[in-house]
């Protein structure tokens, strides 16, 4: 069987960690039907990528995962148990930073720390490790306004990871970024799946990125929504960010994607 075979085969393996579970969840916005009897099981410790169509959902489920947004019916399971609003294992990075404008990139990471009430001594050391760890070491205190997008967007990362939720909702991160920050963000962004061994739930319009980064892709299809298929690339990373896009197994399974999509782009 070719990789590119086996990267649909494999698509619902057994005997997983399901950190998330989705089972028959449906959203109307009024007459909109965004989400219909959707089911979808997210693995522990991988990053599962939400790829379709522009209005297909995928915003609307990263929302009501984190329990930002109210579903209709049906039930989302984190952790074993059944969620209906927001909660301390589930962090959100908005695509638009949401930071605060008047703080440090310090003050900004380990806002939700102290927001829990954690020691400013306790909270700082863990902070600096996550500043550290989304490439931002020496820009402690900046101040948003002083940084590029793509660090704005890092630190938003880095403080949904210092709250220690174990499930990380990532819409588009990397849509504001120039090619090469998005292709630096991407490896720091699978240095960290593999180091943080948390949950990585992560919208993105991209086909490339999305067989990149991830270990599983759920292929929408338009509203209202149902996973139309679900792919899990199994790239060989070590080649490095700059020779994988040139690998016949990851051009097939890009290419297989496309396929599947076009017809709901025109
Ligand atoms: N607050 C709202 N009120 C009414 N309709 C909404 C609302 N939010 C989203 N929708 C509709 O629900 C559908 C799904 O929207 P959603 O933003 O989840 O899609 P998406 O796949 O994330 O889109 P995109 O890829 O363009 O960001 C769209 O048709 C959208 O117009």
């Amino acid at each position: 069987m070719s990789q590119t075979e086996s990267a649909f085969a494999n698509a619902h393996p057994t005997e997983q960690d399901i950190a998330v579970s989705i089972r028959g969840v449906s959203k109307n916005y009024g007459a909109v039907e965004a989400l219909k009897d959707m089911s979808l099981d997210f693995p522990r410790g991988q990053l599962t990528s939400l790829l379709g169509p522009s209005g297909c959902g995928k915003t609307t489920l990263l929302k009501i995962i984190a329990g930002l947004l109210k579903h209709d019916s049906g039930e989302i399971i984190v952790n074993g148990k059944n969620v209906t609003g927001p909660g301390p294992n589930r962090a959100f990075v908005f695509q638009d930073f949401a930071l605060l404008p008047w703080a440090t990139v310090m003050r900004n990471v380990a806002f939700g720390l102290e927001l829990r009430g954690v020691p400013r001594s306790e909270r700082e050391d863990k902070a600096e490790k996550y500043i550290k760890g989304v490439g931002l070491a020496g820009f402690e205190n900046a101040y948003p306004h002083e940084l590029s997008g793509g660090m704005r967007q890092r630190v938003g990362l880095a403080r949904a990871l210092s709250v220690d939720a174990n499930v990380l909702l990532l819409d588009e991160p990397f849509s504001a970024v120039d090619e090469q920050t998005r292709r630096k963000f991407q490896e720091d962004l699978l240095s960290l799946v593999a180091n943080e061994k948390k949950t990585f739930i992560f919208v993105t319009h991209s086909i490339e990125e999305a067989v990149y980064c991830s270990d599983q892709i759920a292929l929408l299809l338009p509203r209202p929504s149902r996973v139309h298929e679900m792919i899990r690339p199994q790239i060989d990373r070590s080649k490095g960010v700059d020779n994988i896009p040139r690998e016949p197994e990851y051009l097939d399974i890009v290419d297989q994607i496309w396929a599947s999509l076009r017809a709901y782009v025109e």
